[in-house]
């Protein structure tokens, strides 16, 4: 019966390892950068969310958005990095920052402002 079968791990290499372990602490520094970009942009986002709804600006604001998708695109292209996989990735952040927006309205008493600002 194969590894793949029983589900156990093959024994691996010393230098294999060695390798493995290298990359993987890079990554796990990456990922601890990406947390604390991210914790930086969602303190700024917030600020433009309360800033927006002392205002009774919309939450969301679409063509800001556009402008940012192209951007990052461009970048994303020059970092050789897929451009549609970056744009899913800002919309994805970009939407929880809308939730985020609609709460802070709906907590100062701006209760019916949608993503459209309708
Ligand atoms: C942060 C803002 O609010 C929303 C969130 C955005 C973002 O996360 O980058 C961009 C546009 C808005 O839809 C903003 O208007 O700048």
């Amino acid at each position: 019966m194969s590894t793949s079968e029983t589900g156990a791990t093959a024994p691996i290499d010393a230098t294999v390892q060695a390798e493995l372990n290298r990359l993987r602490e890079s990554i796990d520094n990456i990922d601890a950068a990406v947390v604390h970009m991210l914790a930086e942009r969602f303190k700024a986002t917030q600020q433009v969310g309360r800033l927006k709804a002392d205002h009774q600006l919309p939450p969301a604001d679409p063509a800001r958005e556009t402008r940012q998708i192209t951007r990052l695109r461009q970048l994303a292209q020059s970092a050789n990095l897929d451009p549609a996989f970056a744009e899913k990735l800002l919309n994805f952040i970009i939407a929880e920052v809308i939730r985020h927006h609609e709460r802070i309205a709906e907590e100062a008493g701006n209760g019916n402002a949608t993503a459209a600002g309708a």
